[in-house]
């Protein structure tokens, strides 16, 4: 009714939240013959599932409704409020798709009694998954967040149908954040939803059976999982698979004795104990749901294999039979991991991403969150306005953890009560979070109800003294762990941090391992890796002594991993020294900036009840170790200091730091949008010029370079090649052109600005009297793009090198720019390839780049350089005279189809 649009949300919200006492059939029955009109829709939505429900039942409304169910079906099409909406599709899976047939059963024996037994364990198995609400990880239960339900909280997420690429080794957040600024630039990414996991896309001939489906941590890889089996026991979703069953591989872990898979399957869902065997005659009955195979304990890639489904093996041999298709062969797999599975990656017919939320679905999120249409608005408009948000916002528990972070500021902000700002750095988003699940600890679960609408006063001292000696503790644990790269603790790995595993604060741990009959194996973790990260770094500011020594020698440590070589006394360093920090700066970069930003807080006083304040006698020194760093770094190590100046807020030093910036180099760093928020900060504390911004392959997209506008006037050479640029950015490059800029080279190749992009360029040349080099190869431009280039130019004077090679000029055009050329003879326009050694021997090694490089060889194909430029050396080969030219022509050619061959798949 909810889909086809005769309830509202608020109404279908309402209905599900109805109390077990209080039947939904029964409120909905009230709801609907309340009215004559909605009583007709009703049975007009009967009518269109009446698979769903008993033979009894459908003839009963056959008959005493006859008017509704002659009609045909789908009479009811024009009312349809929404084509994507998935009762639609399950409209559309009704009439296209094979549905399950207990025929497919072996029911030659006594047919009928094994049939209705089947259908009746079936109908409990459903049952069964339905009524288990399954405590959504890391829930308050605070006023607005109480709700479970998987069909409220559940909000759609983007998976697309593509293979998870070999990582490079950093911390998942970032990856997968730059991950995204690629998609989202070019979308050429194919969306799946969860109902077509296992749909064989236009490309593949038959039904993937074994699919994984990977995403990093609170991405919602087992929420989607619960989703999926609720469906299908709702009959929305594969609805031609008999049976569903479910394990989490944190569960498997328990099993110590060999079992077999029947032993598995009824062990965890009973119902299924009489009839599973039949089932499994026909493997295709069934689909198994294998959720979080990272946190496996057992390597399956020696496993053994088993056929039968009676035999008892180890855990290991029965999960890496099932992956493998060589036990029950024909059943549908699905495997959820993180990324970078421990698995060979080929053992899967199809390989999908979850990449999160997109922006629409933050702001359901929100709504679900909040459930109050106003509040949940201001929320999210607060955060898609701030870049660190919103570049967060899209991993859904971060959404949880903002949403929970800024529900105290906007519901006091309704009530009069908030003076303090809403948070606006990560820091201080987890900050709040902290508090509040303080709050919510020390309320304690009696004073819970009448306490929903007090004002929060977060972070108070008292609170901070109350809890000051678990954060320390717990700060303790997240700190030596994150440095061992540890993310599972033992009971004695908590105890020796002082805690006993029955009383710890569940807020901030969750304990991994239900506990089994006679199993008191237990494994916690922090409900979050960044959880665990900002604990850390809590401590790190909690236990620092005012040494500035000791300050500036654990930044070394934890941005480099250098080591010091005369270390100052203190328990922040002496533990650290003994393990190997090599290439630890990576993953500690998020715990880095967790650091600045709680040392600000004790700076300015804001731990009391916690620590005391640090003098500010420390900025001095940090600010000299900021600017001795800055100078000579680039890319990540760079990008990460400036994340840390942004989370310290400490404008004199932001000031004085950023005075010392005169280069910037973030060459094939994918940048997203709160990357380019945090360099515009740090750059936009001083006025003086830069000499080089290489955001060359970042990737920046239209979003990055909105956001960067404010800088780029004082930039004297700006490298924004191959950054997915499309004809707004010469808009706004222009406009800069135009300003009282600085600007004396431009390098756009490899954007997609094309001829009205580049006319706006012509334009701005007109006028401008910095620029002295533009580097326009390859950026889309046709003829039409040269329309006002003569006049422009020749009004120009100081322009001296122009590149327009790789565009598809005809030979008029061309003649264009030689006609330019000689009333400009200070000006060197290139406008081939052929037509200069440097030109070509720069693409040579260009090409060589490429082929080391996946990320930059994508940015090339994605901009579809490689086919210009072939392109365009096919037509001048018969052009080129000297011979030298022609080899090193020839040459260029030879190396990019082989490039091009390559990628696509040929063996090299
Ligand atoms: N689709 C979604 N709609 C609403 N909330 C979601 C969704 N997916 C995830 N969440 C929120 O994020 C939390 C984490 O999700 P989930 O446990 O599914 O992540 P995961 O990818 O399995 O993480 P991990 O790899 O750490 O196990 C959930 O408990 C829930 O609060």
């Amino acid at each position: 009714m909810y889909e086809e649009g005769h309830f509202s949300q608020e109404l279908y919200f309402k209905l599900l939240e109805c109390q077990p006492e209080k039947n939904q059939v029964m409120s909905m029955l009230e709801m609907v013959t309340k009215d004559e009109e909605f009583c007709r829709k009703f049975l007009h939505v009967l009518q269109q599932v009446q698979d769903y429900y008993c033979q009894d039942l459908q003839n009963w409304l056959r008959n005493t409704f006859p008017v509704y169910f002659c009609q045909t079906p789908g009479s009811i099409e024009k009312e349809k409020p929404d084509k994507t909406s998935t009762w639609t599709t399950l409209k559309r899976k009704l009439s296209n798709t094979r549905m399950f047939k207990l025929e497919r059963l072996d029911t030659k024996t006594n047919p009928s009694v094994k049939f209705c037994r089947v259908k009746e364990s079936l109908r409990y198995h459903k049952h069964s998954i339905l009524s288990q609400k399954k405590k959504i990880q890391g829930n308050l239960e605070t006023s607005h967040s109480c709700c479970e339900l998987i069909e409220i909280k559940y909000t759609e997420l983007l998976i697309t149908n593509e293979d998870p690429e070999t990582f490079p080794d950093q911390h998942e957040y970032f990856i997968l954040a730059n991950r995204r600024a690629r998609i989202y630039a070019h979308n050429k990414h194919q969306k799946i939803t969860l109902g077509d996991l296992l749909t064989p896309v236009a490309s593949e001939s038959q039904m993937p059976r074994r699919v994984l489906v990977t995403g990093i941590a609170g991405i919602g890889k087992s929420l989607a999982m619960q989703r999926l089996i609720h469906d299908w026991a709702i009959g929305m979703l594969y609805r031609d698979v008999a049976c569903a069953v479910h394990f989490a591989f944190r569960e498997l872990n328990l099993s110590r004795s060999p079992l077999s898979f029947l032993d598995l399957v009824k062990r965890n869902h009973v119902h299924l104990e009489d009839v599973l065997e039949e089932l499994c005659l026909d493997p295709r009955n069934l689909l198994i749901i294998l959720d979080g195979l990272d946190e496996f304990q057992y390597s399956i890639n020696d496993g053994k294999a088993v056929k039968n489904i009676r035999e008892a093996v180890p855990i290991k041999d029965l999960v890496y039979s099932l992956i493998s298709g060589k036990l029950l062969p024909g059943a549908s797999i699905v495997v959820t991991s993180r990324p970078r599975p421990s698995i060979p990656i080929a053992a899967f017919d199809r390989r999908v991403v979850i990449l999160g939320f997109e922006q629409e679905q933050v702001r359901e999120y929100c709504f679900r969150f909040f459930r109050e249409k106003d509040l949940s608005e201001n929320v999210f408009q607060y955060i898609i306005q701030n870049d660190h948000l919103s570049g967060m916002s899209f991993i859904p528990l971060y959404c949880f953890i903002i949403c929970t972070a800024l529900s105290s500021f906007f519901q006091c902000r309704d009530s009069g009560y908030c003076t303090e700002r809403p948070p606006q750095t990560i820091t201080e988003v987890y900050r709040c979070y902290l508090c509040t699940i303080m709050h919510h600890h020390m309320r304690g679960s009696s004073s819970r109800d009448g306490a929903a609408s007090e004002p929060i006063v977060l972070c108070s001292p008292p609170i901070l003294t109350a809890m000051k000696d678990v954060l320390y503790q717990l700060g303790k644990l997240a700190y030596y762990s994150l440095l061992k790269n540890k993310i599972l603790f033992y009971p004695e790995d908590i105890q020796t941090y002082g805690f006993h595993p029955t009383e710890l604060p569940d807020s901030f741990l969750q304990r991994i391992f239900v506990q089994e009959s006679g199993q008191q194996q237990e494994v916690f973790a922090f409900f979050h890796l960044t959880l665990q990260e900002h604990l850390a770094a809590l401590y790190c500011v909690m236990s620092l002594t005012p040494e500035a020594e000791e300050l500036t020698q654990c930044l070394d440590l934890w941005c480099f991993g250098v080591i010091p070589e005369d270390p100052v006394p203190s328990k922040l360093l002496s533990t650290t020294l003994e393990i190997q920090m090599d290439n630890q700066w990576e993953r500690l970069q998020m715990f880095s900036r967790f650091f600045m930003g709680l040392l600000c807080f004790r700076i300015e006083g804001k731990m009391k009840g916690l620590v005391d304040c640090l003098s500010h006698d420390v900025l001095d020194p940090l600010t000299s170790w900021f600017k001795g760093k800055i100078r000579y770094e680039v890319n990540q190590k760079l990008l990460n200091l400036l994340h840390c100046l942004r989370e310290f807020q400490q404008e004199t030093v932001v000031q004085n730091v950023a005075s010392e910036i005169d280069e910037v180099n973030f060459f094939k760093v994918t940048l997203n949008p709160a990357d380019c928020a945090t360099l515009c900060y740090v750059l936009q504390h001083c006025t003086s010029s830069l000499k080089i911004l290489n955001i060359g392959y970042a990737n920046i997209g239209i979003q990055g370079l909105r956001i960067l506008q404010p800088l780029l006037h004082r930039c004297q050479t700006l490298y924004l090649r191959y950054n997915s640029l499309t004809k707004e950015a010469a808009m706004i490059v222009s406009k800069v052109l135009k300003s009282d800029c600085e600007v004396k080279s431009l390098l756009m190749c490899g954007n997609s600005i094309g001829s009205e992009g580049v006319r706006y360029l012509w334009d701005a040349l007109s006028s401008n009297e910095t620029l002295e080099e533009l580097y326009v190869d390859i950026t889309g431009i046709t003829d039409n793009g040269l329309d006002n280039f003569v006049p422009c130019l020749t009004h120009n004077s100081t322009l001296r090198l122009l590149t327009i090679a790789g565009n598809n000029l005809s030979e008029s055009s061309k003649h264009l720019l030689v006609e330019l050329q000689e009333c400009r003879q200070d000006l060197k326009i290139l406008r081939s390839f052929a037509g200069d050694m440097g030109l070509l021997q720069a693409y040579l090694d260009w090409v060589e780049d490429l082929k080391k490089d996946p990320q930059q060889l994508e940015s090339a194909k994605n901009a579809n350089a490689l086919h210009n430029i072939l392109w365009e050396l096919e037509k001048e080969e018969v052009e080129v005279e000297d011979n030298n030219v022609k080899e090193r022509t020839l040459l260029l050619k030879k190396e990019i189809t082989e490039l091009l061959e390559c990628s696509s798949g040929a063996v090299c």
